[in-house]
């Protein structure tokens, strides 16, 4: 049976890499993939992983009919054995719901790769929609870790070290990104609801009023 599956996890757990290792061993084998994009780092219709892998993708835009999208490629002749939907959390519901009814209705197995919450751990909306319908929901196996050496499972956004919670849902950004810069860091729960980044945290061991005492 096609299955809708959702790959999720913190940012830098591998997602887009996993995406593009699917890609890599059903593509070797002559079947033909669908692989939709939103906003990754590596700029428009790109799929791009840290380990420095890309491959061409579909940028989706703004109220983009993504069911419509693999019809008219298979009405025009072409040929559509899976879809990959990466950055799936920049994803608006309705198209979420055009992925489960590429599922459905064509027979397609879809892989959407994606974060589940935002830097003030709420719910993307694409995210949610993939929650509520996917066949199966998969977390990664390699786990990305905080700084404290737990497993990370919040994303924090960063500016010059410091955790912010104000601000838009969608920044598009990267972790270690130069201190001046928006950037993000991924925590265990524990140090995201006290905002403890790494920086703040090397700050806080360094203050004199934690440093050990000695009588003088
Ligand atoms: N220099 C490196 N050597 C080995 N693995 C790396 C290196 N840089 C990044 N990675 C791996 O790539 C992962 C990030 O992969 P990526 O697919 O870009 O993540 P995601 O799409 O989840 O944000 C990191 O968790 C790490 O395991
Ligand atoms: C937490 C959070 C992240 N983003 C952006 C930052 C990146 O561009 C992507 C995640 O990409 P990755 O391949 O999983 O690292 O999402 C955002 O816009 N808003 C957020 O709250």
């Amino acid at each position: 049976m096609p299955e809708l599956v959702f790959f999720s996890g913190t940012m830098d757990c591998g997602k887009s890499t996993l995406a593009l290792q699917i890609e890599h061993n059903r593509s070797a084998r002559g079947l033909a993939g669908m692989i939709f994009t939103r906003d990754d780092r590596a700029g428009e219709g790109k799929l791009s992983s840290r380990l420095g892998l890309v491959t061409d993708a579909v940028e989706v835009g703004d109220g983009q009919d993504l069911y419509a999208h693999v019809v008219d490629h298979l009405s025009q002749g072409g040929r559509v054995d899976y879809v990959i939907a990466d950055e799936a959390q920049f994803l608006a519901p309705d198209q979420i719901d055009q992925l489960a009814r590429v599922v459905d209705d064509l027979d397609v197995d879809v892989y959407a790769f994606g974060i589940t919450t935002d830097f003030r751990s709420k719910l993307f909306p694409g995210s949610q929609r993939l929650v509520e319908l996917a066949d199966r929901v998969e977390v990664l196996q390699v786990e990305a870790l905080c700084w404290c050496g737990a497993r990370a499972t919040h994303n924090a956004r960063t500016v010059g070290g410091v955790m912010v919670v104000e601000g838009a849902q969608v920044v598009v950004g990267d972790v270690a990104q130069s201190p001046d810069e928006i950037g993000y860091e991924v925590l265990c729960r524990r140090h995201h609801r006290r905002r403890m980044t790494s920086a703040t945290a090397r700050a806080a061991a360094l203050s004199p009023d934690v440093l050990p005492v000695t009588a003088t």
